[in-house]
């Protein structure tokens, strides 16, 4: 995998993603979890803006890590758990190819796995999701942007 196939950027704001994740708990209230497992480290935010709405206090992890930027590297598991998921809501911010939703997969079989947003490669991997995207696009979300000063137009265009 490299960063060619990407050739569209979709910007997740912090209040796009409170919206969605406050809807896709709209989703998820008829069920009762045990707890709630996060994969590191994109799940982290989804899951605790979830836990709330939800009222879990009980939240573990499973520590992953394959991309280093937009490109796909090995994957490797850092920490796993010592359960197979039942009862239990697995969260991850979204699943792209759906190597890591495998992997995860593999780990905790039982468990219920939703994603905020899913590609179609990686979306038959997981229970629900709520927004889907195009595989060829790029999810920007806001812990990996800043503001920045944008110049006015006429400076832009006429300097
Ligand atoms: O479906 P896939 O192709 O496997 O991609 C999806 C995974 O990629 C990102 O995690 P990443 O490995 O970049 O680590 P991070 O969560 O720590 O940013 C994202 O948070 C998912 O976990
Ligand atoms: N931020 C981000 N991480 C990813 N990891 C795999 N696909 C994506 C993506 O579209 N956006
Ligand atoms: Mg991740």
């Amino acid at each position: 995998m490299s960063t060619h196939r990407y050739h569209q950027h979709f910007t997740v704001s912090w209040d796009q993603l409170h919206r969605d994740v406050r809807e896709l708990c709209h989703r998820l209230i008829e069920r009762d979890f045990k707890g709630i497992v996060a994969i590191t480290r994109g799940g982290l935010i989804p899951a605790a803006l979830i836990a709330r709405e939800l009222n879990v206090r009980l939240i573990d992890t499973v520590c992953i890590k394959s991309y280093d930027h937009m490109g796909q590297g090995g994957l490797e598991v850092m920490k796993g758990v010592d359960h197979d998921g039942d009862g239990w809501l697995l969260v991850d911010d979204l699943v792209d190819t759906g190597k890591t939703a495998r992997k995860v997969r593999e780990m905790l079989p039982r468990a219920h796995f939703v994603t905020v947003y899913a590609k179609p490669e990686g979306r038959p991997l997981v229970d629900q999701y709520l927004t889907e995207v195009a595989q060829d696009c790029w999810i920007q979300f806001p812990w990996d942007m800043g503001i920045a000063y944008v110049e006015p137009l006429v400076d832009q265009v006429k300097r």
